[in-house]
């Protein structure tokens, strides 16, 4: 008996293509059921230049789930890290996978890492949060290089090296895992220099709330210590009211004592994009054990942050 496909709404770039492949073989796993990929195209799939100003990101997710609400697909994977941190209602995060490598990494050219990029080397990258901490460590450590803003998909990016235009490009190791382009790296990026974004490594599989069945089966995925993780960080995100775009980084990790698991800690970092101030705290605490804790765990260090001067390092805005 050939049971109906269920229907996975994704976009088309590599990534989201790889990484919705990569849902769809576990999802038809512990449900015996075919998953058909429905390929959504976004305006800002068709119109990149006019990102910024049609919101960022976020458009990718409004479309997809767009297309969950209207009853097209089944179910949407989205990166975390580009997830507003607003629930709407009617939808659910039923799975968070295991994450990914959280880090960020550089592809320079000539294999250098980024301790030994020459005076006056660009490195290309759009991000606040890490032109932020780059420029905040090249400034500690006695070193020269310019954060240049640029933006594009893996393979854009990367061919800003390939081509010569800049000496270095920051990107996520999870995303080249996922497009298979990791033996590119030249460097892996410590989270001690460069905290990660909030969620970044991890995916999220969303339904509608009405599915129960599906919600059930998708929760199969789920691995609650990544979901603990990444609640904090977003946590702290909302806290400090700021959005996928601002320079906020944060990671929660498991403090492990031998084989026992002792508690969590959650790193975050706001800075000014020039890297002259950088408010950079951590917390620990017990390992979540509910949702609400570990929304508990992100405020707490948010009131931290924002004791210390976080807010008015949020002001910048930028892709
Ligand atoms: N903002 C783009 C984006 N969204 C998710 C990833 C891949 C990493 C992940 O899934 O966290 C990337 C690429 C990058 O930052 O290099």
């Amino acid at each position: 008996m050939t049971e109906k496909a269920l229907r996975l709404g994704t976009r088309r770039s590599k990534l989201a293509m790889a990484q919705s492949g990569q849902v769809a073989d576990a999802v038809s796993q512990v449900t015996g059921r075919p998953v058909e990929l429905v390929e959504i195209t976004t305006y800002g799939d068709v119109s990149r230049e006019h990102l910024a100003q049609i919101g960022g990101t976020g458009v990718f997710v409004a479309a997809l789930r767009e297309a969950l609400a209207r009853g097209e697909v089944d179910f949407a994977v989205h990166s975390l890290k580009d997830l507003p941190t607003t629930q709407p209602d009617e939808l659910v995060v039923a799975a968070i996978p295991v994450r990914e490598d959280p880090r960020d990494v550089i592809i320079a050219r000539d294999t250098l890492k980024l301790a030994d990029l020459p005076r006056g080397a660009r490195i290309g990258t759009g991000s606040p949060r890490r032109m932020a901490q780059l420029n905040a460590y090249a400034r500690t450590h006695g070193l020269d290089f310019e954060t240049v803003p640029i933006r594009g998909n893996v393979d854009t990016r990367i061919g800003y090296v390939t081509k010569g235009d800049l000496d270095a490009v920051v990107l996520a190791a999870a995303g080249l895992n996922r497009v298979g382009r990791s033996d590119e790296v030249t460097d892996f990026l410590s989270v001690d220099t460069v905290l990660p974004a909030p969620g970044q490594g991890a995916l999220a599989v969303e339904t509608t709330a009405d599915n129960a069945e599906l919600v059930a089966a998708l929760a199969e995925l789920d691995d609650p210590f990544t979901r603990a993780a990444v609640t904090a960080e977003r946590s702290l995100l909302a806290a400090l009211e700021a959005g996928c775009s601002a320079p906020v980084g944060a990671l929660a990790d498991l403090l492990v004592d031998g084989q026992i698991v002792k508690e969590m800690r959650l790193r975050g970092v706001v800075g000014s994009t020039d890297g002259s101030t950088l408010v950079q705290l951590s917390t620990t605490g017990p390992v979540p054990e509910t949702h609400e804790a570990a929304m508990a765990l992100g405020r707490e260090l948010a009131t931290e942050m924002l004791a210390q001067g976080a807010a008015g390092l949020m002001g910048e805005r930028a892709l």
